[in-house]
């Protein structure tokens, strides 16, 4: 970010900009979750699953996000590889989506399943999510949004 940037993003005229990777298997709803993240008359109605995959854009509070939002579908993930920045001290966010179906396990037994306690180099959260109905997903946003903040502009 160049320094003119930077005094934008500081005196509040900018928002900052931060980018997003969203990996996860194939229907897991990651299209759906940022689609619900838009202002409502930038929804798209009809999500069809990702090919490779898509940039999307969406605004929070004082952060601009822009979103690689990956394909999860077998074929396609070895793009993630591609994207994966092992030894920064990235925030991750887990959804455990689709809570609202009759089967679905809690966020917490998510969390055991993928034995998340283990990440011990960056912070993490995990948020249990309907993300038809939108819930769920601004705690996951506005952790995601503390987390940046707390880095440097
Ligand atoms: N019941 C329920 N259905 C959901 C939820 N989130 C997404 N879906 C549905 O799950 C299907 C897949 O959603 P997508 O957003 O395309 O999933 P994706 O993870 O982007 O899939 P790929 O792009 O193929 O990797 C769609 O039919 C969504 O309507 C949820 O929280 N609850
Ligand atoms: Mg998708």
């Amino acid at each position: 970010m160049g320094l003119l940037d930077r005094l934008s993003v500081l005196l509040g005229l900018k928002k900052k900009e931060v980018h997003v990777l969203c990996l996860g298997l194939d229907n897991s709803g990651k299209t759906t979750i940022i689609n619900k993240l838009k202002p409502s008359n930038a929804q798209s109605q009809n999500i069809l699953p990702t090919i490779g995959f898509s940039i999307e854009k969406f605004k929070s509070s004082s952060l601009s996000f822009t979103v690689f939002d990956m394909s999860g579908q077998g074929r396609y993930r070895n793009l993630w590889e591609h994207y994966y920045i092992k030894h920064r001290r990235i925030p991750i966010l887990f959804f455990a989506n689709k809570m609202d179906l009759r089967d679905a396990v809690t966020s917490v037994k998510v969390s055991q399943l993928l034995c998340l306690e283990n990440i011990k180099d960056k912070p993490w959260h995990i948020c249990a999510s309907d993300a038809i109905k939108g819930e769920g997903l601004q705690e996951g946003v506005d952790w995601l949004q503390d987390q940046i903040q707390t880095v440097k502009t």
